[in-house]
C-alpha cells in the first residue's frame, strides 16, 4: 500500500473554514459608525431642544393663531423625529425621503409663512429665510468642525430673536427670525443626516464587497484543497471526507457503496510515445466519461497520476457491483483520439464495497488497492473484488 493513502496532506474541511481573513478592520469600522450616530443623536436632541425653547417667545411675540404658531414646529418636529428613528433603526429606503422631507418642509413652510405676511414686511426681509439657509447649508459642508459651526449659527439666531423679543416694534422680524432658526435647524440636522447616511452607504457597500470578496476567496480555496486542477475531479481530500462521513454513519445508503478503484495500464508509455500533453488530454477525457457513468451522490475522483475512484451510492447486491464495473471497463474501452492519433487505453479495477469492520477511510482504499493490484497481476485490464477468495466474484476481463 501507499503511504499517500494513508496520509492525506491538508486540514478538514471544518479546519479550511477557519482559515478566514481577520475581521479587525470590520471591527474599527463599526465601533466608528456607532460613535457617529451618537454623535448624530446627540446634535438632533440640541436641536430639537432649542425649537422647543422658541415656542413659548413665539406665543408671547406673535398675535398668530394656534394652528400657525403649532404647525411648523409640529410638523418639522415630527418629520426630524422620524428621520431619527429611522436612523436609529437603519431603515434606509425610508430615511432617504424622510430627510428630504425634513429639508423641504422647513424651506416650503417658511415661504408659505412669508407671503402670508407679505403686506406687513418690507420685501427685502422676504429674502432672509430663502437666503439664510443655504449660506448655512454651505458654511456646515465645510471641514471645519461642524458641530460648531451649527452651534454658532444657532445660537446667533435665537440671539436675534430674543433682541426682537425686547423690541415690541419688529415683530415681523421676530417671525421671519424664527423662520430662519428653524430652516436652519432642518438643515442642519439633515445636513448630518445625509453625510452619516453616505458614509453609513459606502461602509455598508465596502462590507458587502468585502463578502463577496471573502466568498470567492473561499470558493478558490475549496477549489484548491478539493479539486484536481488537470480534470476538476474531487482530488483525495475530498475523497477521504466522503468516506470518513460515510464509516461515521452507516446508515441504509452508507452501507450500499462502493469504492472502485481504477488504475490505468501502461499510462507511462502514453507520455512517454505521445507526449505529456496526450497524456493529459487523456486523463481529461477518462475524467469526462465517468462523470457521464455517475448518478447524483456518487463520487469521481482522481487520486492522483494514473489513478482514479468512483464511489457509488446505493448498490446493494454483487450483480450490481460487476454491471458497473462492466460500464467502467467499456468506458475504457471506447477509442481515445488525440491529433489524430489512437491513445492505447486500459485500465485495471479494484472494487471495495462497504463493510461493517472498515474503521478508516485509508482501510477502505487500501482495500480497493490490493484488488487493483491483483486486478494487474491478474493481467491488467480486468477488474477484482477486496476480499476475492470468499466471495463467488470472478476476476473479470473486458473484452
Ligand atoms: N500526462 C500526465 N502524466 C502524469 C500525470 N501525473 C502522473 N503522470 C505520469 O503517469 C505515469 C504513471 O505511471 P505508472 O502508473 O507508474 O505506470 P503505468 O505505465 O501506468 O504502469 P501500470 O500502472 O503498471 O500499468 C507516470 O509516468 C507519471 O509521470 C499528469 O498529470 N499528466
Amino acid at each position: 500500500m501507499r503511504p499517500d493513502l494513508l496520509s492525506p496532506t491538508l486540514e478538514s474541511p471544518t479546519e479550511l473554514a477557519a482559515l478566514r481573513p481577520n475581521d479587525e478592520g470590520l471591527q474599527r469600522h463599526s465601533a466608528r459608525v456607532k460613535r457617529e450616530r451618537r454623535l448624530q443623536r446627540e446634535h438632533l436632541a440640541l436641536s430639537l431642544a432649542c425649537l422647543s425653547l422658541l415656542l413659548p417667545l413665539l406665543l408671547l411675540q406673535l398675535d398668530w393663531s394656534w394652528w400657525q404658531v403649532w404647525v411648523l414646529p409640529l410638523i418639522s418636529s415630527a418629520a426630524f423625529f422620524r428621520a431619527a428613528w429611522a436612523l436609529h433603526q437603519e431603515q434606509l429606503e425610508w430615511e432617504l425621503r424622510l430627510v428630504t422631507l425634513a429639508v423641504v418642509l422647513p424651506i416650503a413652510l417658511s415661504g408659505l409663512w412669508a407671503w402670508q405676511m407679505k403686506d406687513a414686511v418690507p420685501p427685502s426681509a422676504l429674502i432672509l429665510p430663502f437666503v439664510l439657509p443655504p449660506v448655512l447649508l454651505l458654511l456646515a459642508g465645510l471641514p471645519t468642525p461642524r458641530y460648531a459651526l451649527a452651534a454658532l449659527a444657532n445660537a446667533a439666531v435665537i440671539a436675534g430673536i430674543l433682541t426682537a423679543s425686547v423690541w415690541p416694534f419688529l415683530p415681523c422680524a421676530a417671525a421671519l427670525l424664527v423662520l430662519a432658526l428653524v430652516t436652519v435647524v432642518g438643515i442642519n440636522v439633515v445636513q448630518r443626516l445625509q453625510s452619516h447616511q453616505m458614509r453609513l452607504w459606502t461602509m455598508r457597500q465596502r462590507v458587502s464587497e468585502n463578502a463577496e470578496k471573502m466568498a470567492e476567496r473561499n470558493q478558490k480555496m475549496r477549489k484548491l484543497a478539493f479539486e484536481d486542477p488537470l480534470t476538476g475531479l474531487s482530488n483525495r481530500l475530498d475523497l477521504i471526507n466522503k468516506l470518513r462521513q460515510i464509516l461515521k454513519n452507516p446508515h441504509e445508503e452508507a452501507i450500499n457503496t462502493v469504492v472502485f478503484l481504477i488504475d490505468l495500464d501502461f499510462f507511462k508509455n502514453v507520455n512517454d510515445e505521445y507526449g505529456h500533453a496526450a497524456g493529459d488530454a487523456l486523463l481529461i477525457e477518462i475524467a469526462r466519461r465517468f462523470r457521464a457513468l455517475v448518478r447524483k451522490g456518487d463520487l469521481v475522483c482522481r487520486l492522483g497520476g494514473d489513478e482514479f475512484v468512483i464511489m457509488f451510492r446505493g448498490i446493494s447486491s454483487k450483480d450490481e457491483i460487476t454491471l458497473v464495473a462492466d460500464k467502467i471497463l467499456a468506458k475504457l474501452a471506447e477509442p481515445v483520439w488525440y491529433k489524430d492519433q489512437l491513445l492505447p487505453l486500459g485500465g485495471s479495477i479494484g472494487i471495495a464495497p462497504w463493510e461493517p469492520d472498515l474503521r478508516s477511510p485509508a482501510s477502505w482504499l487500501q482495500q480497493a488497492d490490493g484488488a487493483m493490484y491483483q486486478a494487474k497481476a491478474g493481467g491488467r485490464n480486468r477488474y477484482m473484488m477486496a476480499g476475492v477468495a470468499d466471495t463467488p466474484i470472478e476476476p473479470k476481463v473486458a473484452q
